[in-house]
């Protein structure tokens, strides 16, 4: 009898266990919806605003390993995601779903005691959207997976705000706006340079189904209501200057660099490729945007 042991039958390393809950990624989810607590007309006790946000840090973490334990075979086949967890053998498929439904649900039953019972819903909602539409339904099926399911990741300012108020109101719809036009320029820009990842899995992204040219057009076309999204808050005077400027600036510049990622017909040009330097101002400019609001309430 063999008596070797299976990384599989190994404890779970909590690095592991932190891996799934795409970290990086999240950190922008997270700030998004403090950003939205904080911007909020109301103050709400320190202690359940903390709690809040680490809800909405639980349930994006939770969501993140319920949409790796699905996608496994996916990550496997990519070099990007091939040395995660799963695909790497250091965690059980069982484990990561426990702790995805664990992480989900504790974040949910927690929001509802901390903040109120919308909060708690929408929060419920987006990790829905992201497992069961984007992940499980659209992600294998159509390159608009991104456009429809992107929405899940346009919540947390809402879910943020709603902790703190209870009710909807419109700046933060036009926030989950903002974020949601942004979603397929932040990620089509990075599938133009990792198409060839997604093509070997057979996952059917623009760049792979309709060509780059194709993906160069719809990252422009996006990025003007994107930007209208922006400003907006400010044009209809929910926010102050701080906001107004830092978004019509960083707004100029997110069409700036699309149009140069439009531009783009080279194949290999020297230096660091449009669509790199977009997908990498795109994370910025959400952090700078967000960073303004509360900033401007404040100040
Ligand atoms: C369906 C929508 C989205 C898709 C498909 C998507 C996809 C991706 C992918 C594939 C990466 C590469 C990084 C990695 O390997 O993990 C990435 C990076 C990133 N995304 Fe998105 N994203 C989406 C929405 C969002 C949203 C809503 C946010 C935050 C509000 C966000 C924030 C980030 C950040 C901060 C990074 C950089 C992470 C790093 O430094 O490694 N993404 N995104
Ligand atoms: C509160 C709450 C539930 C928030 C959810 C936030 C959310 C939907 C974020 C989307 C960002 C994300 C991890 C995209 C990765 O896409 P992918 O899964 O296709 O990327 P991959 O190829 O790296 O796995």
């Amino acid at each position: 009898m063999s008596t070797a042991v299976s990384t599989r039958d190994l404890p779970a390393d909590w690095r592991d266990l932190f891996a799934l809950t795409k970290p990086r990624v999240m950190s922008l989810v997270v700030f998004t919806g403090l950003c939205g607590l904080l911007a909020a007309p109301v103050t709400m006790h320190p202690v359940l605003a903390f709690t809040a946000v680490l809800c909405i840090a639980l349930g994006a973490g939770g969501a993140g390993a319920l949409n790796q334990w699905y996608e496994a075979d996916l990550d496997a086949k990519m070099k990007r995601t091939q040395g995660r967890p799963l695909p790497g053998g250091r965690l059980s498929p069982q484990t990561a779903l426990q702790f995805g439904v664990g992480l989900s649900a504790g974040s949910v039953v927690l929001m509802d005691l901390a903040a109120n019972h919308l909060a708690a819903a929408i929060l419920a909602f987006s990790i829905f959207f992201y497992v069961g539409i984007y992940t499980v339904w659209l992600k294998r099926r159509t390159p608009q997976n991104i456009v429809i399911g992107g929405a899940a990741g346009a919540f947390p300012p809402l879910i943020g705000w709603v902790a703190a108020t209870g009710e909807l109101a419109l700046l933060p719809v036009l926030l989950f706006l903002l974020i949601f036009l942004w979603t397929p320029p932040h990620f089509w820009a990075l599938s133009l340079f990792v198409r060839s990842d997604y093509a070997a899995a057979g996952v059917p992204m623009l760049p792979v189904v309709s060509g780059p040219t194709h993906t160069r057009r719809q990252i422009a076309l996006y990025t003007l209501p994107m930007a209208a999204c922006a400003v907006a808050p400010w044009a209809l005077g929910l926010t102050g200057a701080i906001y107004g400027l830092t978004a019509a600036l960083l707004s100029l510049l997110f069409v700036g660099l699309s149009l140069m990622v439009l531009a783009n017909k080279a194949t290999e040009p020297a230096g660091m490729k449009p669509e790199k330097k977009l997908f990498a101002f795109s994370i910025l400019y959400l952090f700078a945007l967000f960073g303004a609001l509360v900033l401007d309430r404040f100040l």
